[in-house]
């Protein structure tokens, strides 16, 4: 070690060459020059994959204060209320198959992305994918031990991109994500005896209108609007959903609706705005004033005043899941009982949204930057301490890239 610090080598340098030389062998790129191997960590809120495993799914949602904040009640109330809600949800994961989708489209986003990654970025090949939940199984917790069982941080150092899964940024997702990673940084991954050689992490942590995201969305509509008669075709409302959020969150300044609609609006530029459209919102909980106008309302007033062709597109998630399986398909679709009012299919699989994915982590890794510059401002009414100290620990990971 002496002898390395003499050369003026860090350790981590070190441990990437041993790894080029290891895990590079067989790969395209040259080793020689690549900086991988580095980790694309997918974070989401993650769903329940069998009915028995919604209530612990609900109990951290609950639990959760960046998402619903009890206060000092939060431990108590929030098991009360994940276990009253627990039989009405395991219900619905029922009705759309036992489980949600979300982790087999996860992995299979991630590594197929990674797939393109090694031959769009020989630089920072390899590229390992690895998803880690909020709420569900891979829980973050447990994908950080699995990174350093892999050889990553734990005083060996190495590369890994906190890559949101949510486009638009929002404290209550994307923020409660990054607040988790870094509780599980700070306990498990305490670098070297000079707290050197732990992970060096970057975040992408928005991507609202980047232009692959807004095309696979807009190939998805088209594909829809094509099951409609030429001659009726212009004349279908658009209504883009997205999960809506508590009033409280929108006056405290979180970006998430302004983000959302800029996702809507460039999609109908690539559209040449050729619909009318309306964003709405959907899946409000509780008694408190959440953001409206509301899907269900918006559906059910439209119908009524003869507007009976109508095309769903869920624009703040990327998999199916609950909300579009059950409460959209079922709940408000199913409802009008009308052939005529469609649901765009979710991106899931979609190979433009996956090498979409692909061009963001390349950009991102050209840039080297450890986050945006918006991700480093809090909410005008941002309390949180949690937020203060998680966003400091990121910015400040750009001296380590
Ligand atoms: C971008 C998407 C989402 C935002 C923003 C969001 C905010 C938000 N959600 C709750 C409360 C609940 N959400 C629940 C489920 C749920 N939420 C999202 C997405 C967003 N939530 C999804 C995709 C899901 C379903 C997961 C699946 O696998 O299908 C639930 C649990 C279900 C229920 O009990 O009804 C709650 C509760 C709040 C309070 C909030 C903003 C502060
Ligand atoms: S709530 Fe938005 S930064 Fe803390
Ligand atoms: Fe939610």
């Amino acid at each position: 070690m002496a002898s390395i610090r003499k050369l003026g080598i860090p350790a981590s340098r070190l441990w990437r060459t041993n790894q080029q030389i290891r895990g590079l062998a067989s790969h395209a790129s040259n080793p020689s020059t690549s900086k991988g191997p580095t980790a694309i960590v997918f974070m989401n809120m993650g769903g329940p994959s069998t009915t028995d495993e919604v209530g612990g799914f609900l109990s951290r949602l609950f639990a959760d204060p960046d998402l619903i904040p009890l206060g000092r009640l939060q431990s108590y109330i929030g098991p009360l209320i994940s276990r009253r809600r627990t039989p009405k949800i395991q219900k619905q994961y029922a009705e759309i198959g036992g489980g949600s989708p979300i982790r087999k489209w996860s992995e299979h986003q991630a590594s197929e992305m990674c797939k393109i990654l090694d031959t769009i970025s020989p630089d920072t090949a390899p590229h390992k994918p690895y998803v880690a939940f909020r709420y569900a199984n891979p829980l973050t917790e447990e994908t950080y031990n699995k990174l350093l069982a892999d050889g990553f941080g734990d005083g060996k150092g190495g590369r890994a991109v906190a890559f949101t899964q949510y486009p638009q940024y929002s404290c209550s997702t994307t923020g409660s994500s990054l607040n988790e990673l870094w509780k599980w940084r700070n306990r498990l991954d305490k670098g070297d005896a000079n707290s050197k050689g732990a992970i060096a992490w970057s975040v992408i942590d928005r991507w609202p209108v980047h232009p692959g995201l807004v095309e696979a969305f807009a190939a998805n509509i088209e594909k829809t609007l094509a099951e409609y008669p030429q001659d009726r075709r212009d004349k279908v409302v658009l209504l883009f959903s997205a999960h809506s959020l508590p009033m409280s969150v929108v006056n405290r300044g979180d970006p998430y609706p302004a983000e959302v609609a800029a996702t809507v609006y460039a999609v109908m530029q690539r559209l040449k705005f050729k619909n009318p459209y309306r964003l709405v919102w959907q899946s409000q909980v509780g008694p408190s004033a959440w953001l409206g106008a509301q899907t269900s309302d918006t559906v059910a007033n439209y119908v009524k005043k003869g507007q009976k062709e109508l095309v769903l597109i869920p624009i703040a998630f990327t998999s199916d899941h609950i909300e579009t399986l059950y409460e959209l398909d079922q709940e408000i679709i199913g409802e009008t009982g009308l052939d005529t009012v469609k649901r765009v299919e979710s991106l899931n699989g979609s190979p433009i949204f996956i090498q979409a994915l692909a061009d963001i982590v390349k950009e991102h890794l050209a840039k080297n930057i450890s986050c945006s510059p918006q991700m480093m401002l809090r909410c005008p009414g941002c309390v949180s301490e949690r937020c203060l100290e998680s966003k400091k620990f990121f910015g400040e990971q750009q001296a380590s890239l």
